[in-house]
């Protein structure tokens, strides 16, 4: 059996790189590992992995600061995630403590409890209300005998889940690969401890490493070098993105982002504004890439809107760093657009956690950030009295329904006055011949007064200085 474990470990040293299909099994073999069963990579068959995904899941939370009410919407949002990531949530728990246990996470009489708990739901998992370390995690499943997952697991299940382009699947597997790296060590050991005589060569008890340390060691060098490698791709992506976004730059077309906690109505505001038709759902981070359309002020003036990821409570750091350059998207936008549920109970909560992951991007930045405008969304499903808080805990805010329209061409009016205005009046008379010049000034202008007369079209139109400067020849006369 060693011969074939180190045949194995040759193997792996001639193909640095970990392929996806690796990462892939070594995921399931971490998820045999929890459920007991053998953790030889090559056993574990795409039906049984996906038996053990999280399906029956009992919650618990450890409420440190803040009031009861703050302590259940957490964990109301904690079951949401779990739903969105497809599990039945059965039962939840909250322990009140000063901080969480080091080993345990809750304290050792609260794993108790939580054991009845698991044993009485038949539940399969629990999932902590936080991260942990691969300490706690290891602990509380040799308590618990079931799978323990943390909300940083939770949430990159989800957005693996949602995860649909190439960018942001690169994304995504980076930050799991980052999650995963330090918490190979508890699975190593517990492969020596668990296969015993199998995959440990004979060796059972305490601090034999041998064999699975070099199989830790070689797994770990492969998640190295493909952790490089996306890093890699995912910057020359960066690239292609920076340019399309210097190309609407060079057109000088405003843009606008839109970003905001999870499920406040992203999507449907972007419909809203630009009658597309993006994806709307009510689940959490049902948008992970972005989606930019072009749209126009009332006055006729376009720029693009951007939907971007949305945010939650405690964004896992690795997601934000893996999101950087997407998330990017909003500290370089004209103005941004700060979407909220005004239907949540605690929208301010909302509000307070998408401008902290802001912060953290921004604060790696020298250039300032774009001005804010704060959009209360869902307005349809509140009373009167509700809005009137809404209105005071805001202000300034516009408030919107993306479902009924309510607020919408406020809103439209209100961006037309925020975004950057082209500084140039331009008066031309245009030849057929040079059509394309025409069709920039719709395009990037405003376009004031259109005549077609024998010798071309005669514009009026507010350009920004470039288009001006090519109109220039055709001028009858401008204006700054
Ligand atoms: N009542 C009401 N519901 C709305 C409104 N706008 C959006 N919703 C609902 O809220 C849910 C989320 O809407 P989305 O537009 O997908 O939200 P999002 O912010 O893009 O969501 P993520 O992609 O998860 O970040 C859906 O069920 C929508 O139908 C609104 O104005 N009123």
């Amino acid at each position: 059996m060693r011969d074939n474990d180190n045949h194995d470990d040759d193997r792996f040293d001639r193909d640095e790189e970990l392929s996806t299909g690796d990462l892939a099994l070594a995921e399931r073999a971490a998820l045999r590992r929890v459920a007991g069963l053998s953790t030889e990579l090559e056993d574990v068959t795409e039906v049984e992995y996906r038996q053990l995904r999280l399906e029956r899941v009992v919650l618990v939370g450890v409420w440190t600061e803040g009031t009861a009410a703050d302590s259940e919407a957490s964990l109301a949002e904690l079951a949401l995630l779990a739903e969105t990531a497809g599990s039945q949530v059965l039962e939840g728990l909250v322990q009140r403590r000063d901080r969480p246990d080091p080993a345990t996470y809750i304290g050792s009489g609260k794993v108790e409890q939580l054991r009845d708990v698991v044993i009485a739901t038949g539940a399969d998992t629990v999932i902590c209300d936080g991260e942990l370390s691969p300490g706690q995690l290891r602990q509380l499943e040799e308590r618990l005998k079931v799978k323990v997952i943390d909300r940083t697991a939770l949430i990159l299940d989800i957005f693996a889940q949602h995860a649909s382009s190439k960018e942001g699947k690169a994304q995504v597997e980076l930050a799991q690969l980052q999650y995963l790296l330090p918490r190979l060590r508890g699975w190593g050991e517990s492969l020596s401890r668990q296969a015993g005589g199998r995959a440990g060569g004979g060796n059972g008890g305490v601090g034999l490493r041998g064999p699975g340390e070099t199989k830790l060691e070689t797994d770990r060098r492969r998640i190295r070098a493909r952790i490089a490698k996306l890093r890699r791709e995912i910057a020359s992506m960066g690239v292609i993105r920076e340019t399309k976004r210097s190309g609407r730059v060079a057109n000088a077309v405003p843009s606008v982002a839109i970003a905001g906690y999870t499920n406040a109505g992203k999507s449907s505001l972007l419909n809203a504004l630009t009658s597309a038709g993006v994806l709307v759902q009510d689940a959490l981070f049902a948008t992970l890439d972005t989606t930019t359309r072009r749209t126009s002020t009332p006055d006729g003036l376009p720029y693009t809107l951007t939907d971007t990821v949305g945010f939650v409570r405690h964004l896992p750091h690795q997601l934000v760093e893996a999101f950087r350059s997407t998330l990017e998207e909003v500290a370089d936008a004209d103005l941004l657009i700060h979407v909220v549920d005004g239907s949540d109970s605690m929208p301010e909560k909302q509000v307070a956690a998408v401008r902290e992951v802001i912060g953290e991007i921004v604060e790696k930045r020298e250039e300032p950030m774009p001005p804010e405008l704060l959009v209360v969304n869902k307005v349809d499903a509140v009373d009167e009295l509700v809005q009137a808080r809404l209105r005071n805990l805001f202000p300034g805010s516009q408030l919107v329904s993306a479902h009924s329209g309510e607020g919408v061409e406020e809103l439209r009016r209100v961006i037309a006055g925020l975004i950057p205005r082209p500084e140039v009046m331009v008066d031309a008379l245009v030849p057929y011949a040079r059509g394309e010049l025409v069709a920039r000034v719709h395009r990037e202008g405003e376009v004031l007064k259109e005549r077609h007369t024998e010798e071309g079209t005669e514009l009026s139109a507010r350009v920004h200085p470039d288009l001006a400067g090519a109109l220039e020849q055709y001028a009858v006369g401008s204006r700054s």
